[in-house]
């Protein structure tokens, strides 16, 4: 089974970057009975998450020093719009894991682009150790920049990720291997307002998942997948709901409103430096 999943992970270029990492640290999937019916795909796949796991034994980045602002709601619902302008306010870095995955499916030679573009074109959710290390990825090109301003001194940082996790798995996998996440900005408004939206958006963004058959796959994967999502945060009450109906500015306020909130230390978890 160790090869196995050292072909995935070797596949997915997910090894952590310390190679010295030892063959016995990879988790072994506990053994099945002769008796039970075994599943292969699971099997690998769980083996190789535990492989993932066990290579990086601990969060990439320091959950004291960075801030991780998750911004969730529907397809249309107004995430990209209101993520610029909070950029101007905070200071953040602003990720969106659609580009992120776009600029992945586009880049020249990318192994993934095919399996992407499909996922992307069928409202799915594209296999999350491929989002997780994008993000990552980016995360810490945007920590060694050396970026000025407040939030971002002595290796501290500041990140609004933006469409991300939209399901159980890639919550688990970001919060337990790249960095805890402090808060989720949930925007929501009615389907209607969200086609309406998302219809006059496609006139112009050459996004091939911005048409009616794609959008109602989005619509039930958001409702079906991402709405977990939403609950498990709300558990933790790390979530800011806001309603995204309004106009552009008035959502603004509001989402201005909650992220000052939370560098109080009056909702969501705060970083402790
Ligand atoms: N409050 C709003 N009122 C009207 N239109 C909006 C509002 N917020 C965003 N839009 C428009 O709706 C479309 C979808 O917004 P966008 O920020 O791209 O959504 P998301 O990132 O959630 O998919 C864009 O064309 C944007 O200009
Ligand atoms: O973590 C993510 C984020 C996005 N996507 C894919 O990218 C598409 C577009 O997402 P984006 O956030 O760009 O757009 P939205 O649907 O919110 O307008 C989604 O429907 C998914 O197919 C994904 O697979 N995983």
């Amino acid at each position: 089974m160790a090869s196995i999943v050292h072909k995935i992970a070797d596949a997915l270029h997910l090894h952590n970057h310390d190679e010295s990492t030892p063959e016995a640290a990879v988790t072994e999937p506990t053994p099945v009975k002769e008796s039970e019916p075994r599943d292969e795909a699971a099997e690998a796949a769980k083996a190789a998450e535990d492989a993932i796991i066990a290579a990086h034994h601990k969060a990439v980045f320091d959950e004291s020093k960075v801030t991780v602002i998750f911004v969730l709601g529907g397809p249309g619902a107004g995430k990209g719009t209101q993520c610029a302008n909070l950029v101007k306010d905070f200071g953040f870095c602003h990720l969106s894991a659609g580009d992120l995955l776009r600029a992945e499916q586009n880049r020249p030679g990318s192994q993934y682009g095919e399996m992407i573009r499909t996922y992307i074109r069928e409202g799915q959710i594209v296999p999350m150790e491929v989002t997780v290390k994008l993000l990552e990825n980016a995360m810490r090109d945007a920590l060694n920049e050396g970026r000025d301003g407040e939030g971002w001194q002595d290796g501290r940082g500041r990140f609004l990720i933006d469409g991300f996790p939209r399901k159980m798995d890639q919550a688990d996998m970001f919060d337990d291997m790249v960095c805890k996440s402090s808060l989720v900005l949930f925007f929501t408004t009615t389907e209607k307002e969200m086609l309406k939206r998302l219809l006059k958006r496609g006139e112009t963004s050459g996004r091939e998942d911005d048409n009616e058959d794609s959008i109602k796959k989005r619509f039930h994967v958001y409702k079906e997948q991402t709405m977990p999502v939403i609950e498990h945060y709300s558990k933790e009450d790390k979530v800011a709901t806001i309603d995204a109906t309004a106009t552009i500015e008035e959502v603004h306020e509001k989402a201005k409103e909650a992220i000052a909130k939370l560098f109080a230390g009056e909702i969501g978890r705060k970083t402790t430096d």
